[in-house]
């Protein structure tokens, strides 16, 4: 395991801010932390990087405990936590350079190039970092993060302030950091980017983890998952009443030609063969993906955050 969290909780006074957590991030992989505004995901992540002292509980970074080789366990990790500052009158290449020089272990000249690759910075290597765009610095940040080769990296809110296009572009490289065995450990309240970011993920509320799962079982429909689903056939009058008499389903209109049917996913097979039977023919059938974002809801009843950004 790149990392095990195991029971960890942060009281302060009498409040628990951060209540009995346990969780494992595998080798390779990107394992999100979600929750909303406040629910003490920069805490959890404030705890293993050893910034902030935990209340109780155990922490292992590749199998080294942070309470018995806390030298051993800081090198497994790379992190951004807050803004990474940078010299801006330096290049790229010298704040690179500067890092390597201060580095708890070694690091070679052909690793820093490596890592300039990794995240598709080399060919700016050689500009003033005053000159960067926010994306190139949060790609310079994760960089200087990995020289060393942690084999954990840790990022809090990683893509705040980025635009669509650069929000795309880090997903990208984190999801090749992942295939080069790197595991990712990864916060943010915005659901849509986890969706897309994350293998796995542990939902956060109120200081305690109250759900674990991968991101492709949330994603996934079942037979038994019920919600709209679209028809496109001639006529939406005679194709609303054929499904209405003949199979009790809720239908409601959308245009001349199309039709939602309130159904289970399962149900979709027979209302299109009795569509079809009935002489009226389907040209689509649509049944809206799964988001994050329905079973977020569906597992905290609260509102997602995404009006917060
Ligand atoms: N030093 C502290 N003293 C008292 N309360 C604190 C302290 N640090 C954090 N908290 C409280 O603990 C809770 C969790 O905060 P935390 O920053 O971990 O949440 P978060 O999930 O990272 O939220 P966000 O998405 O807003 O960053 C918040 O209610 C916060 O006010």
């Amino acid at each position: 395991m790149a990392l095990s969290v195991k029971g960890i909780t942060k009281q302060i006074r009498s409040r628990k801010i951060v209540d009995q957590v346990s969780f494992e991030v595998k080798k390779g992989e990107v394992f999100g932390l979600l929750g909303p505004n406040g629910a003490g995901k920069t805490t959890i992540i404030r705890m293993i990087v050893s910034l902030m002292k935990r209340t109780s509980g155990e922490i292992f970074i590749n199998g080294k405990s942070l309470d018995k080789d806390f030298k051993g366990a800081l090198n497994e990790i790379g992190a951004i936590v807050e803004n990474p500052e940078f010299y801006p009158y330096m290049t790229g290449y010298q704040n690179l350079v500067h890092y390597k020089r201060m580095s708890r272990k070694p690091v070679s000249e052909e690793r820093l190039w490596e890592v300039a690759k990794l995240v598709k910075l080399e060919d700016a290597l050689k500009q003033k970092v005053k000159t960067y765009s926010l994306g190139m610095r949060q790609r310079l940040g994760v960089a200087q993060a990995i020289l060393h080769q942690p084999s954990l990296l840790i990022l809090d809110e990683p893509t705040n302030g980025l635009d669509p296009q650069g929000i795309r572009e880090f997903r990208g490289y984190l999801r090749e950091l992942a295939g080069s065995g790197v595991s990712v450990l990864v916060s943010s309240h915005l659901l849509s980017e986890m969706e897309l970011m994350c293998d796995r993920y542990a939902i956060i509320e109120k200081g305690k983890l109250i759900h674990i799962e991968t991101m492709a079982e949330t994603t996934t429909v079942k037979q038994d998952d019920r919600r709209d689903i679209l028809f496109a056939t001639d006529d939406s009058e005679s194709a609303k009443q054929t499904v209405e008499k003949q199979l009790h389903f809720p239908v409601s209109i959308v245009d001349d030609t199309r039709i939602l049917v309130s159904a289970a996913y399962k149900d979709a097979a027979v209302i299109n063969a009795t569509l079809v039977g009935s002489g009226c023919n389907v040209y689509e059938i649509h049944f809206e993906k799964k988001t994050l974002e329905d079973r977020f809801l569906e597992l905290t009843n609260h509102t997602t955050g995404e009006e917060n950004q």
